[in-house]
């Protein structure tokens, strides 16, 4: 019987991650849940998988969770009761299905308390790779990717000798304006771009998707997760979205992971490893898909996956200015605030006010986002 923790659980990581428990009911034991505000789905999950303990964004939150749940479920509440579900449960694996940098603390919480972590939230390895890679393997802690790439990329991997490797390549679908060209981009709205083609995704991934920060996003995890340097992690369109990633040895062989796109592949990779179990996801037929295309990555069309690699190369506090930069620029389209174009001139705008600082620890770490925040949402 696997113990999970979920954070995010009503989001489309968590509540992928409950279907597969369900898939397979016997195998899996729930142990906490935590949510932002979606009080409804996180008591109807709480019924169905009865955890020791959920949480809620705030208190009010928590007060309703509590009024509709038996005694025997604790209920918790804001950073302290993320914090404790993270890692005072007796969970072997906590899955971080939450967005943004603000699952940092979290994920450290579950390392700190020698949790496996099945790493779906980018944004931690993003804002402070170097002190989660260090503390996981201090702790003798593994983290299993979740996202469909690194997923692919551990699944190739599978026992390979690291200098065997020449280099690896995450594919990107594109987004929901794959087609367009940057002419064709003024004007897009909101529900356009949050069409994604081929996952249903959480707003935040679906817009970094379109706008590709999404795969910049992803080279710096890859980097972190997989020890590369930036000129081994390369960037493909796959506009299919069937092949994952892959990987080319030294020999020049390249092993592909393949298969429809469903998170639920990933999510139970990460929560079965290194057994592969029967999963709810659909099989892939390659004659009825027909077709698989590929192109290459153009960086002058999409420049955050420019401003990613150059904020990864940089290091220091720059990654972490880099997506702070792109968490306030996203929600500021979101909120229709500025355009989709505007994303990318905010990121610009924050990097080049920016002076990079060591970030030898959470307190550095802290400041360099605080300061890309507010930046951000002045530009
Ligand atoms: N969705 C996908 O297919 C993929 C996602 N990822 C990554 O996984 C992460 C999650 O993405 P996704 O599932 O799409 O996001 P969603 O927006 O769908 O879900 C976010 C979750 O976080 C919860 N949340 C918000 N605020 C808080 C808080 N203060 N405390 C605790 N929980 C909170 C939300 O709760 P509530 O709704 O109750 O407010 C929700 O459960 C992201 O980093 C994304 O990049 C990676 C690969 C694929
Ligand atoms: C499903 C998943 O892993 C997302 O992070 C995905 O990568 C989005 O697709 P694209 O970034 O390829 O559009
Ligand atoms: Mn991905």
């Amino acid at each position: 019987m696997k113990k999970i923790a979920i954070l995010g659980s009503t989001g489309s990581i968590g509540t992928q991650t409950l279907d597969v428990a369900a898939n397979e009911p016997e195998r899996y034991q729930i142990t906490g849940l935590a949510a932002g505000s979606n009080v409804d789905v996180l008591v109807e999950q709480a019924k169905q998988f009865q955890p020791q303990i959920v949480s809620l964004a705030t208190k009010e939150a928590a007060e309703q969770a509590s009024l509709a749940l038996p005694a025997s479920i604790k209920v918790v509440y804001g950073e302290e009761g993320l914090l404790e579900v993270a890692a005072a449960t007796d969970a072997d694996v906590v899955v971080t299905g939450i967005v943004g940098s603000r699952g940092l603390p979290a994920t450290l919480a579950a390392i700190d308390a020698g949790k496996t972590i099945a790493l779906a939230n980018k944004e931690t390895l993003v804002t402070a790779g170097h002190i989660v890679m260090e503390r996981a393997a201090r702790k003798g802690v593994a983290i299993l990717p979740v996202d469909s790439e690194h997923s692919a990329i551990f699944q190739c991997l599978n026992g390979e000798d690291k200098s065997a490797i020449h280099r690896i390549t995450l594919t990107a679908s594109g987004g929901s304006f794959r087609d367009k060209t940057r002419a064709e981009l003024e004007g897009v709205t909101v529900s356009q771009a949050l069409n994604h083609p081929n996952w249903s995704m959480g707003a935040k991934v679906t817009i970094d998707s379109a706008t590709m920060a999404n795969k910049g996003l992803e080279v710096i995890e890859a980097h972190w997760l997989f020890n590369m340097s930036y000129d081994q992690v390369d960037v493909l369109i796959h506009p299919e979205s069937i092949v994952h990633s892959f990987v080319e040895f030294n020999d020049y062989s390249v092993i592909a992971q393949m298969g429809l796109p469903d998170m639920r592949v990933p999510i139970q990779y990460a929560l079965t490893y290194p057994e592969r179990r029967p999963s709810p996801a659909g099989r892939m037929n390659l004659a009825s898909i027909g077709r698989l295309n590929f192109r290459e990555m153009d960086l002058e069309r999409y420049p955050c996956l420019k401003y990613a690699y150059e904020s990864g190369r940089a290091g220091a506090s720059v990654p972490t200015v880099f997506n702070a930069a792109n968490e306030v620029a996203v929600a500021r389209f979101l909120q229709g605030e500025i355009s989709f174009l505007g994303i990318e001139k905010v990121i610009e705008t924050v990097l080049d006010k920016h002076s990079a600082v060591p970030v030898n620890d959470l307190a550095a770490i802290a400041e360099a986002d605080a300061w890309a925040r507010r930046t951000a949402a002045n530009v």
